[in-house]
């Protein structure tokens, strides 16, 4: 079968079977061997900043001096809350999210390759809809990452 994402067509003019991106609708000759691209996402977050942040301040706290380590175990102990459906990523996004997508549940929108950090954009691009990340480390701090399109 076809990865994830892809049609097969036939070309009108020339009878030749090509292979078209269902999300980009771009289309190819070769035969694809990975998933179709997806182009944009859209992407919740939850951030957990620290003292060696590049800003460690948010609407949250003026001046964050929490470590990395404590950072990293608050996002996990979040994590588990919201895997164990306790309560609700858009409940912790809106509390304790130190990035001001905090006031719209963590929502980022929809973004393309190029726009995010490396370490966030690869993540977020490996995974499924609907798909919770593990805890990812950037220049901002710690994240985890809802795919949400
Ligand atoms: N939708 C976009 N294209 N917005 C530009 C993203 C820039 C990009 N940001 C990041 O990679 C990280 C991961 C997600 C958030 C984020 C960082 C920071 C927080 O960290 P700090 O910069 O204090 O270190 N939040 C932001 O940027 C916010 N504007 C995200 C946002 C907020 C509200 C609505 C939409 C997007 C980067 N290249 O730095």
């Amino acid at each position: 079968p076809l990865p994830e994402g892809w049609e097969m067509r036939t070309s009108r003019s020339t009878g030749m079977t090509y292979f078209l991106n269902t999300y980009t609708k771009k289309s190819q000759w070769e035969r694809p061997e990975a998933p179709a691209d997806p182009g944009e996402i859209r992407c919740s977050h939850i951030l957990v900043k620290h003292a060696e942040s590049r800003r460690p301040s948010s609407w949250r706290e003026e001046n964050i001096t929490r470590s990395k380590e404590e950072a990293l175990d608050l996002l996990k102990s979040y994590r588990k809350q919201i895997v164990a459906n306790d309560v609700p990523f858009v409940d912790i996004a809106m509390k304790y999210s130190d990035c001001s997508s905090a006031k719209r549940g963590g929502d980022l929108g929809m973004f393309g390759r190029g726009q995010m950090q490396q370490p966030f954009e690869e993540e977020a691009f490996k995974l499924k809809l609907g798909q919770l990340s593990k805890p990812v480390q950037t220049d901002s701090g710690y994240h985890i990452i809802l795919r949400t399109v």
